[in-house]
């Protein structure tokens, strides 16, 4: 079943046509991986489906998102629920200012949880999830920002499963990252792709072939292939994706 929809979807930052028109769907569970050139608009579709473009002035969007068959852009949508049900991560981890257990129950705290017993079990089992418990549970009220990146982007990720999201968008969640830290978000990542639909914009295409289930190939604002990865690695239906994949543009 479906879980997230766009049908026919424009954006315009300006009179600049960015997105052209994107109809695809997410199944429920698993890793999708956006592809494609820099500028094609993979962060810009990504942001699209919890209304991050909301916040530019500039956009027009027309055509439909919708999360669970409801319309994500009706004027019926609660902006700040819709976040919690489709949580984001970005390239530069960005924990906020404040010590990790402060961080991760942030979102809990806003939602009116303030049971110590409640929040401290939610920051042992999110921490946990995103495979950071270790690093930091002799840490739990120092300063976020004290941590390596690595590791405060795994804050940055409990932070957003505290909040029990059913989606997570990640905007190429590692590029800013050392190998090894890498892979332990990707190996983190594989371990939530059961109970969470994940979609990732990722510039590395090691990673899309590792880590995701479907891969979805963006060109300047066009979605020109979407299947499953090793079909798209293996077999790729269209000759633009055989171009960039074999590396002979990007
Ligand atoms: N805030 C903005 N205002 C105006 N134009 C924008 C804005 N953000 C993106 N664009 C333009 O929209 C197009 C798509 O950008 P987007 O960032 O979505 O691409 P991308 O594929 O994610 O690129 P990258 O891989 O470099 O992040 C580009 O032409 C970009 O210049």
């Amino acid at each position: 079943m479906s879980i997230i929809e766009s049908n026919d979807l424009h954006l315009y930052y300006g009179k600049h046509e960015a997105l052209k028109g994107i109809t695809m769907d997410f199944n429920e569970g698993g890793i999708t991986a956006l592809i494609g050139p820099s500028g094609c608009g993979k962060s810009t579709y990504l942001r699209t489906l919890n209304r991050m473009n909301d916040l530019i002035p500039s956009v027009t969007i027309t055509g439909k998102v919708t999360y669970k068959e409801q319309d994500i852009y009706s004027p019926r949508t609660d902006i700040v629920t819709l976040r919690k049900q489709i949580g984001m991560v970005f390239q530069q981890p960005n924990p906020f200012p404040f010590s990790v257990y402060d961080n991760v129950v942030y979102g809990l705290r806003l939602e009116g949880k303030h049971s110590k017993s409640e929040l401290d079990q939610i920051v042992e089992e999110s921490l946990t999830a995103a495979a950071v418990w270790d690093d930091v549970k002799d840490k739990l009220h120092k300063s976020a920002l004290s941590l390596s990146g690595g590791q405060q982007q795994r804050v940055c990720i409990a932070r957003v499963l505290a909040v029990k999201p059913e989606v997570i968008l990640l905007d190429e969640p590692t590029s800013a990252l050392d190998p090894v830290s890498s892979g332990k978000i990707e190996n983190m990542l594989l371990e939530l792709k059961d109970e969470y639909t994940m979609i990732m914009v990722t510039h590395n295409m090691q990673q899309a072939s590792r880590i995701s289930d479907k891969t979805a190939f963006f060109l300047n604002g066009d979605l020109i292939e979407y299947n499953d990865t090793k079909k798209m690695f293996l077999n790729p239906g269209e000759q633009e994706t055989e171009d960039y994949i074999s590396g002979k543009f990007g």
